[in-house]
């Protein structure tokens, strides 16, 4: 039999990783639900326990929002740290304070309601149920938020496999296929060409009059940042921009997103994560209205889809939400009017509200459902806003059916907002106001659409309200940490008649995506090949580092599709390899860490290139206290501090019990806990101050015996990724006999904790273990011996 073409070869493949992982995903999910107690799950930040329904509201598309606080905790009651987050799928149980056997058993008698975290923070979770309305009578008065695994996530990922199939069927390059038809209106542009290995990236265009003479809106970028955005510009299909730690990968972004608007092109900005997405929003919303001789006016043009992820988002961000321009539309009235009959009904029947006390709403022009309002319900209510008893039998039959009747109808009116919302009108000549200014030089006012740049997650991206919406250009930041196929989501979705160029910015030495499923044993050799595309790089060559994978070959890129070997690899690392130098550039500035802390990093991994801007480069703790006498303390200015444990014996220890396997070192915690106590008697602010472990069991015993000393932040290293602290502490846990590191060796994972100090990196840890785990770990030991203040704990 002969073999496959490359292209069908390469989405069978993408189909069975995919479908590996959403096996492994749903185990994991169930073998957790199954056998870990409900406490262990809260241990492990899956859940959150003693919860009570705290009010029911509508959102947009009539969906239920049921929204969770500590029934104890009043409004200010903190839950435990978690890993719930917006767009995570969730499922409310009951929980009572019964034995542990019979709850578990009455929490099987009722299954619970699934939902997708609409919005959450530190003392409330929203949820948007996925059910029946009648299964809001399934809520218990006490319950539980467990987070199950996303299969929502793996279908749209199917869905995007599916339509990138059809799309090379109907052009004929493909002869047969396996996914459903999923018809589309894509026409197969040169991107498409590019991104399947059909036709090489088409030459820069630097004589393009946009790129030629182009004035920078920030001209304090740096030679390679200007670099990007013009390249960006130049680029016809895509271009990547590689940013290690802090050299201002958004800050490009921003510059670039400016120069696209001002030559009126049609953006939908993606992350990997809503926090992404929310960094670019924050930035783009908080610019001048004033850029060179145009006024733009991005409080006006960007629309977010879906809910910001930062626990105190800013107002402005706030704005930029589809519910809040929905809110502001001139439709909104009418909406509001369903809204509130909706949660009246809804407060009533979950016992929440009195029946007197439903919004019956003026109903104005909206048809049946007003006059509806008045009649059901006739029960006599106590006359306030508090709770009632809940009505039974044919009166509440009757208003089931009537809170059915409203939400169709705040779908179909909150369906056509949205879309209305999101329709693009393309900026004509006449929207361009020309004024003098004081200064009496041309100012123009670009007036454009109000979804002139949608901004989601590349999940969220794949929402139906966008599937008529075209863009000129997708941006993705964070691309290194998304799988291909959630990157192939917003593709497909912005692609329309017109052709679309691809921007895809992020790190390949940081975090990548979080792959589950086993079948990763390519992995190590596409790595390899990655490396050594990364080292013929002009100028890149990573000197006596990482180092027996990097090459000296010269260019190695080869522009063939393959299928890939394991999920891990991204469309990033995809497109590096196929076309190497001639796709991206690397930003080399960086504006985070003093220059000792960047020195290891820049070595390693960045073929030493990293460079320090000089404002950063030796910025110490002493800069930002005020004492006197604290400036000169020697602990103050030693930007690299290494406690070696090696030979105390501070072994590491593995958690017992169900859902175990987490490891955890008491004594390297205390260790810990007294640099952070004198870091603080110093004068250096808590919150100025992160502890971060690659264990979630040593981030449990730390965040119990660090939480009386403030607002430190504790965590794993995946939740700190594009953060960054003046005073970064690793706890690295692992010390043993049999020299085991586990994940520690994941250098990418390393790269991530070493590069969010700014001022002052402190290293606890073991030595003698550490160093035996492969050559990357030995050489940062070798490292730290010759070039921190290295220091041997003492416990008292
Ligand atoms: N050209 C510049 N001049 C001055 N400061 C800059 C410049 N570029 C970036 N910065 C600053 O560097 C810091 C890091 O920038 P930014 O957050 O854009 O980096 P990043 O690459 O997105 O970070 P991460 O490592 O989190 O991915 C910010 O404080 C930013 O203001």
């Amino acid at each position: 039999m002969s073999s496959p073409d490359p292209i069908t070869a390469f989405i069978s493949r993408q189909r069975h990783l995919l479908s590996l992982e959403r096996t492994a995903d749903l185990t994991r999910s169930r073998l957790l639900l199954t056998n870990c107690p409900p406490r262990q799950l809260e241990k492990n930040g899956l859940a959150i326990l003693g919860l009570a329904v705290m009010s029911v509201q509508v959102g947009l598309g009539g969906k239920v929002l049921v929204e969770l606080g500590l029934e104890s905790g009043g409004s200010s009651g903190m839950f435990q740290p978690n890993e719930i987050r917006s767009g995570d799928l969730v499922k409310i149980e009951g929980s009572s304070s019964l034995t542990v056997e019979k709850s578990k058993a009455a929490a099987d008698a009722t299954p619970g309601i699934e939902g997708v975290v609409y919005k959450a923070n530190a003392t409330r979770v929203v949820v948007a149920l996925n059910s029946d309305d009648r299964d809001m009578d399934a809520i218990p008065e006490r319950c539980r938020l467990i987070k199950v695994a996303n299969t929502i996530t793996y279908d749209r990922m199917d869905k995007a496999i599916d339509q990138l199939e059809e799309l090379c069927f109907v052009n004929g390059l493909i002869s047969a296929k396996e996914g459903a038809s999923t018809p589309n209106d894509i026409t197969f542009s040169p991107l498409f060409r590019v991104l399947l290995g059909l036709q090489r990236p088409s030459a820069p265009d630097f004589d393009d009059t946009n790129v030629k003479n182009i004035k920078f809106f920030d001209e304090n970028l740096n030679d390679s940042q200007k670099e990007a955005v013009r390249f960006c510009l130049a680029s016809k299909e895509v271009a990547c921009i590689h940013g290690p730690p802090g050299t201002g990968k958004t800050h490009t972004l921003i510059e670039l997103i400016q120069h696209l608007v001002s030559a009126h092109n049609r953006i939908l900005i993606c992350g990997a994560s809503n926090l992404a997405v929310d960094n670019i929003l924050e930035r783009l919303v908080s610019l001048p209205t004033r850029l060179n001789t145009q006024t733009i006016d991005f409080n006006q043009i960007c629309t977010r889809i879906g809910h910001p992820a930062r626990v105190l988002s800013s107002p402005k961000t706030l704005d930029a939400t589809l519910d809040a321009r929905a809110a502001r539309s001139d439709q909104a009235d009418l909406l509001k009017d369903v809204k509130k009959e909706l949660e009246g009904l809804l407060g009533v029947l979950t016992g929440r509200k009195s029946t007197s006390s439903r919004g019956s709403g003026s109903g104005r022009g909206r048809g049946n459902a007003s006059s509806r309002g008045k009649t059901a319900g006739g029960r006599t209510g106590t006359g306030s806003e508090g709770k009632g008893s809940k009505p039974r039998g044919a009166e509440r039959k009757k208003m089931w059916e009537e809170v059915k009747a409203l939400r169709k109808e705040h779908r179909q009116r909150s369906n056509q907002l949205t879309s209305r919302i999101l329709s693009f009108t393309p900026p004509s000549s006449e929207s361009t106001n020309i004024a003098e200014d004081a200064s009496s030089s041309p100012v123009s006012t670009l007036i454009l659409s109000p979804s002139q740049i949608v901004l989601a997650t590349c999940h969220s991206a794949g929402t139906s309200a966008l599937a008529k919406e075209e863009f000129d250009v997708v941006i993705v930041d964070e691309a290194t940490q998304a799988l291909e196929a959630v990157t192939w989501i917003p593709i497909l979705q912005a692609s329309g008649k017109r052709p679309t160029k691809l921007i895809l910015a992020g790190d390949p030495m940081q975090l990548g995506p979080t792959v589950l499923s086993v079948e990763k044993a390519g992995d190590k050799e596409s790595r390899k090949k990655m490396a050594k595309v990364r080292s013929s790089e002009k100028g890149n060559e990573v000197e006596g580092s990482d180092l027996e994978i990097q090459d000296k070959t010269p260019q190695t890129a080869t522009n063939a599709l393959k299928p890939p070997h394991t999920l891990e690899t991204t469309l990033f690392d995809r497109l590096e390899e196929m076309y190497g130098v001639r796709i991206k550039r690397m930003l080399e500035v960086q504006y985070r860490m003093n220059k000792r802390i960047c020195e290891f990093p820049s070595q390693m991994l960045y073929g030493n290139k990293l460079k320090s801007e000089p404002a950063v480069a030796e910025r110490l703790l002493s800069d930002i206290v005020t004492g006197e006498g604290n400036k000169n303390e020697e602990d103050l200015n030693e930007p690299v501090v290494f406690y070696d444990t090696s030979g105390l014996e501070f072994y590491d220890v593995e958690e017992q019990g169900e859902g175990g396997g987490s490891r955890y070192n008491e004594n390297e915690a205390l260790v810990v806990r007294q640099w952070v106590g004198r870091l603080i008697e110093y004068g250096i602010p808590p919150s100025q101050i992160a502890v971060i472990t690659p264990y979630q069991a040593q981030v449990t015993l730390l965040t119990s015996l660090l939480r009386p000393l403030g607002s430190i932040e504790i965590g794993t290293v995946d939740g700190m990724q594009g953060r960054e602290k003046d005073a970064v502490i690793i706890s690295l846990v692992r010390s043993n006999e049999k020299k085991e590191v586990g994940f520690l060796s994941e250098k990418r994972r390393l790269n991530v904790a070493m590069t969010r100090a700014k001022r002052h990196l402190c290293v606890v840890g073991d030595s003698s273990t550490v160093a035996r785990g492969g050559k990357y770990l030995a050489k940062w030991m070798e490292w730290l011996e010759a070039n921190a203040e290295v220091r041997y704990p003492e416990l008292n």
